[in-house]
């Protein structure tokens, strides 16, 4: 079965009235392949604004999401309040979530298993540091984030999710990874799929990379096997740019 592409578009705290309408209209207005699926994760407050501006056929993605379905949680988002939204995806685990916020590998376990229950599909992230990565950490680390997810879930949940593999040292700072570094990591992430959790799992879940991308290095990081999309951070700002990665695919 053919994994459809997926380019993500995470905009992190960024935007405003002005830059929302003005990505929306670019994407109402531009086009790419239909065997290319985008989803869109603007911040919290223009959620609601994206949803109902932007055309049915791109997602619309919270970067966080909470755990529990209400209450007194100051400052948080309900998995319940972005169904009532008709928000489709959520974003967890970002490494600036871990990393600046404190978020631990159960907790974006227990957020994954969180989202999942209430209907919403889960671009969850994985990556290690550049440190890490010096001391060939790199699978050490990422199987370790993704079996946090895993242990919270069965098989089936699986049809709902996207990992997205984000090494921190490439994340915005235009260090990105090479096509054989990414798809050297996503391969392995497949493989521990496959061992740990099923090989049908392994076939079928859509496996992104994010760092860095650009219009530039999307042709030939979307030529690799194991590459079945992007998380786009600082070039998703860019109507033009976001445009160009989207059809870096046919
Ligand atoms: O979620 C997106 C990633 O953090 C990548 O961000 P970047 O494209 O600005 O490096």
């Amino acid at each position: 079965m053919a994994r459809k592409f997926l380019v993500g578009g995470n905009w992190k705290m960024n935007g405003s009235n002005q830059l929302v309408s003005q990505l929306v209209k670019a994407l109402n207005e531009g086009s790419w392949s239909s065997n290319v699926e985008c989803v869109i994760a603007p911040p919290a407050p223009y959620l609601a604004s994206v949803r109902s501006g932007v055309r049915e056929a791109v997602g619309v993605a919270a970067q966080n999401v909470w755990v529990d379905p209400k209450g007194a949680f100051t400052g948080e988002t309900s998995t319940e309040m972005l169904k009532d939204l008709k928000i489709d995806w959520v974003i967890i685990g970002h490494s600036e979530r871990r990393s600046i916020y404190g978020e631990s590998d159960e907790l974006v376990g227990k957020k994954v298993a969180a989202a999942l229950k209430a209907g919403l599909k889960v671009i969850a992230c994985c990556g290690e540091s550049e440190s890490e990565r010096d001391a060939n950490k790199t699978t050490e680390v990422v199987f370790r984030q993704i079996k946090a997810i895993a242990d919270q879930l069965s098989a089936k949940d699986w049809a709902n999710i996207v990992i997205a593999y984000e090494p921190v040292w490439a994340i915005g700072t235009g260090k990105v990874a090479t096509p054989q570094q990414a798809q050297e990591v996503h391969k392995e992430i497949r493989d521990w799929l496959a061992k740990n959790v099923a090989s049908e799992v392994a076939e079928a879940t859509r496996i992104l990379y994010g760092g860095s991308v650009s219009a530039k290095s999307s042709p030939d990081l979307q030529k690799e096997k194991d590459i079945d999309g992007f998380l786009v951070g600082g070039a998703s700002l860019k109507d033009k740019e976001f445009l160009e990665i989207l059809n870096s695919r046919q």
